[in-house]
């Protein structure tokens, strides 16, 4: 996990110019790297860098700083899985095979992103915020970050600092998850702010189905529970280009798909 954070540390201190290369505007290419959420919607002062790469189902890697290829390639396998044991225990605590949600969702195919996130240190922290308030796409994020804390999490309307174990991974349930269990296993809000005194970095890897999957309320939980679908079908991609789009601003992803 450090090699992990540090080999981001790397290239986020690159100089600007050598990173331009990896500036891309679309949601899904392979490398991605900027400021800000979306800079042509946010209306807040974002303090934040990042950078995203697809590891799966292609494994894509930068060929700078020296040592992010190698590192990333170990980190994602391992990330994934960890990640396949918890889809596993999920199936299981919902009184499934273990390997229902894995299949439902081609997760062989599914897609991982290894995103780093970048917050310096910020003079007026209580005039910026890092990431605002947001639900992941997927079905399970896995998230490190460096010795500085600032992952909040909305708990019973109030927001609630995550103060993780060194070395701990934090996970979060995605909307995809929220969509196949009809709302049993909830996304969960969260927001990254930021701090005057030291760089803060975060490395979130969602997983999610493959692009083409969509996930649907699966249907022997709601025979079981005698329940309705709450949710129509969309695939993944489109649903990360919903939440890219300004329509996710007007409300949440999950309400665009409400039944
Ligand atoms: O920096 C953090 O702790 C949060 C990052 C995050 O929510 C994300 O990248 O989706
Ligand atoms: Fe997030």
């Amino acid at each position: 996990m450090k090699s992990m954070i540090d080999a981001c540390h790397r290239f986020f201190d690159l100089p600007e110019e050598e990173k331009k290369e990896f500036q891309t505007k679309n949601l899904l290419d392979p490398i991605r790297c900027g400021t800000s959420a979306n800079v042509a919607i946010e209306k807040v002062r974002l303090w934040r860098d990042f950078l995203k790469v697809i590891a799966h189902p292609e494994f894509n890697s930068l060929y700078k700083p020296a040592g992010y290829s190698e590192v990333s390639l170990e980190f994602s396998k391992r990330t994934r899985e960890v990640a396949t044991e918890i889809l596993k225990g999920i199936s299981e605590s919902l009184g499934l095979e273990a390997d229902y949600i894995a299949k439902a969702m081609n997760w062989d195919r599914g897609l991982q992103i290894l995103a780093a996130n970048y917050y310096p240190a910020c003079p007026q922290p209580d005039k910026a915020i890092g990431i605002p308030p947001h639900t992941d796409h997927g079905l399970v994020t896995l998230l490190i970050q460096n010795e500085m804390g600032g992952l909040e999490v909305k708990h019973k309307d109030q927001w609630v600092l995550v103060n993780a174990a060194p070395g701990a991974f934090i996970v979060n349930i995605g909307d995809q998850m929220q969509i196949l269990t009809n709302d049993k296993y909830k996304s969960i809000w969260h927001r990254a702010v930021v701090n005057n005194k030291a760089t803060r970095i975060s490395i979130a890897v969602p997983h999610g189905p493959s692009l083409d999957t969509p996930a649907l309320p699966i249907p022997e939980l709601l025979e079981r529970e005698g329940q309705a679908p709450k949710y129509i079908g969309m695939t993944y991609e489109k649903f990360m280009e919903l939440q890219a789009s300004p329509a996710a601003y007007v409300k949440p992803c999950l309400d665009h798909l409400r039944i």
